[in-house]
């Protein structure tokens, strides 16, 4: 790309240099340009001194600590009624996905999608955000009790109640694309179970804070010496980003999001664990965390309610009359096409 291509407009500061807004715009158009070079860097050869990873983490900005007030836009639900899973009202779909999900998603299954990730990028589809999330429309998740709307419908009521509270568009933007992951269902998944559902730690024991626990003993580590300890192939304190989680949508799209959007570490860890509900809900597998993680667990926490508890919202939102909006987030979070 020519070198003025990814120049953005250059806005002068005022005289004074008081405007906070002239300050938000020029930092957010700097994000914009050090994301264009990082795809640049990307698509083409990266230099020894700026891996794509490396140019990917300069472009994150830092976020304040506002967006982890608590939700209000849930005040009035009765959150008893979600996340039913193991009662005569539980559709007999959502326990069978979890029941297949359980006995397949083993650390030799995980190895193997990791590996086609990361070694078979051409295969992999190239479409903007809004394609992504029309293309996903198509998909009801079979794991999920609490709401039967196609994907877009689901990313949207998020993104709203998000937006209804005040939270700051990054996090918008993020509750918008959160479940896009799910797009692996249509390129070279084995079926569902790899796609959808709460996810967990493989390598160590599998905690009864787990949906359907007793589905467990059906898989091949379940017995294995090692995986079946409790911290098996890994040291408490490790760090939770160095387990490897059950593959499935939230490791796909954080895969796909580190290297291609300036959204920040906190909105990163949204996406990668929001279906890690044991852990951010249940408090298990928090051996595992090192210091430093709070932040992550306070962020995919930060979040939950906006996904959870907006699947019950009146009034399913119009993706045409929103679009125009959204547009303009992912505009300046994950602009362009992306390399699914
Ligand atoms: O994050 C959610 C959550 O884990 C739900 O329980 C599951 O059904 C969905 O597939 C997932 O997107
Ligand atoms: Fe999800």
């Amino acid at each position: 790309m020519a070198p003025s291509a990814i120049s953005p407009p250059y806005t002068p500061l005022p005289p004074n240099g008081k405007s906070l807004d002239t300050i938000s715009d020029s930092i957010d158009a700097l994000n914009l340009l050090k994301l264009q070079i990082s795809r640049n860097a990307f698509h083409n050869e990266p230099t020894p001194s700026s891996t794509p990873q490396e140019l990917s983490r300069k472009t994150s900005f830092s976020v304040g600590s506002e967006f982890t007030t608590v939700s209000s836009f849930d005040a009035e639900k009765d959150k008893s009624q979600f996340r039913q899973y193991d009662t005569p009202e539980t559709p007999q779909s959502v326990i069978d996905e979890y029941t297949t999900q359980h006995k397949s998603q083993t650390v030799a299954y995980n190895l193997l999608q990791r590996n086609k990730f990361h070694f078979n990028k051409s295969a992999r589809p190239v479409m903007t955000v809004w394609e992504a999330m029309e293309k996903l429309d198509k998909l009801i998740d079979p794991s999920d009790p609490d709401t039967n709307e196609g994907q877009i419908i689901h990313l949207l009521q998020t993104a709203e109640a998000m937006r209804r509270d005040g939270k700051p568009q990054w996090m918008q933007l993020v509750g918008l694309i959160h479940d896009l992951g799910k797009l692996l269902f249509f390129y070279g998944s084995a079926g569902t179970w790899d796609v959808v559902g709460d996810t967990f730690p493989v390598g160590c024991a599998f905690s009864d804070a787990n949906i359907l626990p007793h589905t467990f003993t059906a898989n091949p580590d379940f017995n294995d010496p090692i995986y079946s300890t409790e911290n098996g192939i890994y040291e408490p304190g490790c760090g939770i980003e160095n387990i490897i989680m059950s593959w499935g949508h939230d490791e796909y799209l954080y895969l796909v999001m580190k290297d291609q959007s300036c959204i920040p570490r906190e909105g990163l860890a949204m996406i990668r664990y929001h279906s890690f509900y044991p852990w951010h809900s249940k408090g298990a597998y928090r051996q595992f965390m090192k210091k430093g993680d709070e932040v992550l667990l306070e962020a995919v926490q930060a979040f939950n309610p906006y996904d959870l508890y907006s699947k019950s919202d009146e009034a399913p939102p119009s993706a045409d009359e929103l679009k125009p909006y959204y547009m303009t987030l992912i505009n300046k979070f994950c602009p362009g096409p992306i390399q699914w």
